[in-house]
């Protein structure tokens, strides 16, 4: 069984759109727990751009799944993921300027900072695990870290499956199976869907959990909108 956990990023940002409450994040929250997601994901950057600092903390009393808070490990992360303490923190290289995360962390160059962190969250019993690219190399040296899990970065699997290539999984796959023999879990997100997450789930093995926020937000949008529009209308009869 994979957990699904579901990121609320893009809720955060729609609210921020206007500047008040709606949607309210929490209420999202809530009833994403409530529809049967495992898991709810909340990666935020220092621009505070979609999910506030202030939101994982109104979120962290309220929530009866597993809270995943996934982010670059800078001071202020450091102490706001200490102060929520959530099952588990994703630690992600984001890049200053990026759109979104744009690749994994090179596991050898800073294994030494990796190590650091990965045991001051596992001292307060805070689950760790990093993201990666799917290069045997820095499955290795994610192991060498002490995390107890890897997020594979799937964008590049979710790119040439659109293409049509019958190969997007082989790399992950092979990395997944490595992670297990090392001991490590293994966490998969970026950019899968309800396209491409069956064929990733059939050929990746040992895949313990999946963060889905884009396309997930999107597609609800997609499935939810025939209802809203008929409460509308019976509205204006
Ligand atoms: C690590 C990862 O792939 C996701 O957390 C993704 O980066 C979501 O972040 P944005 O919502 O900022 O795109
Ligand atoms: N860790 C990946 C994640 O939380 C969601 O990524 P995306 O589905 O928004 O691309």
């Amino acid at each position: 069984m994979t957990k699904l956990s579901v990121n609320i990023n893009k809720i955060a940002t729609l609210r921020n759109a206007r500047g008040g409450d709606v949607p309210n994040v929490v209420e999202a929250a809530r009833k994403i727990e409530s529809f049967g997601a495992e898991g709810i994901t909340v990666h935020p950057r220092p621009d505070e751009r979609h999910i506030r600092y202030a939101d994982v903390k109104d979120l962290k009393p309220v929530l009866t799944t597993e809270f995943n808070i996934e982010g670059k490990p800078i001071q202020q992360f450091i102490d706001l993921v200490l102060e929520a303490k959530p099952a588990q923190v994703t630690l992600v290289p984001d890049a200053e300027d990026a759109i979104t995360s744009n690749a994994g962390w090179d596991t050898i160059k800073h294994k030494d900072y990796l190590k650091d962190v990965i045991a001051l969250f596992k001292s307060h019993g805070i689950r760790t695990s990093i993201f990666v690219d799917p290069v045997k190399k820095f499955i290795e040296g994610a192991a060498e870290t002490g995390a107890d899990r890897i997020e594979l970065y799937t964008e590049a699997f979710a790119v040439n499956y659109a293409k049509g290539d019958k190969n997007a999984a082989k790399p992950y796959a092979e990395c997944a199976e490595l992670a297990h023999k090392l001991g490590l879990g293994v966490n998969a997100g970026h950019d899968l869907s309800l396209e491409n997450l069956k064929f990733f789930k059939d050929n990746v093995p040992h895949l313990a959990e999946v963060s889905i926020g884009h396309a997930l937000i999107s597609e609800a949008l997609y499935l939810g909108l025939e209802k809203t529009i008929h409460e509308y209308l019976k509205l204006l009869k």
